[in-house]
């Protein structure tokens, strides 16, 4: 199938366990929480998203025709070597798209797959670090993966239920928002409180990384 990418891109990982991890970004277009038009945010059901994935005309973006293509490309960005390629997908939401074809290439390129997913979609079970971030008024039906990433506060959150999902790590993420300060407090507590969770910071807006 043919794949719709808004950017893509070379960085560190920013947030959660792995942050500080060379990645080739895959920012797919499209999400099913939100249209990404500004005019439609107050009534989405995911309100506070930081991020344009509408289109295809990114730096790094467009349309890849198959597996293959989109892995290759995703090779050209990570550049020489194979040692530790890793590709996080995001969006968007990226299991609105990612198939078997397009795992089955980018393992055949020699990546660690990770995924940034709101989880209302079940992963791809090839999948290696599943990071689901899940959003108040959604049906989260991935419950299980590597890390649940919580941004906070968000009103209409059951703590005490995610707490009993199955995954290896709970982060806590300020919102970023114009109450960013506030937020970063609320995190701050809800960490000193659950000792489960750890805090999540999104360092490469703090490091001017994209
Ligand atoms: C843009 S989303 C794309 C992947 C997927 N749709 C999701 O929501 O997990 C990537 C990550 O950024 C987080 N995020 C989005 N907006 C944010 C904000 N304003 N403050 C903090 N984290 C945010 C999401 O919760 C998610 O963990
Ligand atoms: N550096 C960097 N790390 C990130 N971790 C999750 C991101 C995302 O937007 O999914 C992101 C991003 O956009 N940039
Ligand atoms: S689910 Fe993810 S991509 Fe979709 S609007 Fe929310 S944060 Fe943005
Ligand atoms: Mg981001």
């Amino acid at each position: 199938m043919t794949y719709s990418v808004k950017e893509m891109f070379l960085t560190l990982q920013g947030e959660g366990v792995n942050a500080g991890a060379r990645a080739v970004f895959v920012r797919f277009a499209g999400c099913n929480l939100w249209t990404g038009r500004e005019q439609d945010r107050a009534t989405a059901i995911c309100r506070f998203c930081d991020t344009d994935f509408v289109g295809t005309n990114g730096v790094g973006g467009g349309k890849f025709a198959d597996g293959e293509a989109l892995a290759e490309a995703a090779a050209r960005h990570w550049g020489a070597g194979r040692d530790k390629r890793l590709a996080v997908l995001t969006g968007g939401e990226p299991m609105l798209q990612v198939d078997d074809a397009l795992v089955e290439a980018l393992h055949g390129e020699g990546f660690t797959i990770a995924i940034e997913t709101n989880g209302t979609l079940p992963v791809h079970p090839g999948i290696d670090w599943v990071c689901v971030s899940p959003k108040a008024g959604s049906s989260v039906v991935q419950r299980s993966g590597d890390e649940l990433k919580l941004v906070w506060p968000q009103a209409g959150t059951d703590l005490d239920e995610l707490e009993g999902w199955d995954f290896r790590h709970f982060l806590v993420q300020p919102m970023d928002s114009e109450e960013a300060e506030a937020n970063r407090e609320a995190a701050i507590a809800l960490a000193m409180e659950r000792p489960r969770w750890r805090l999540s910071l999104q360092t490469h807006k703090l490091l001017g990384l994209r």
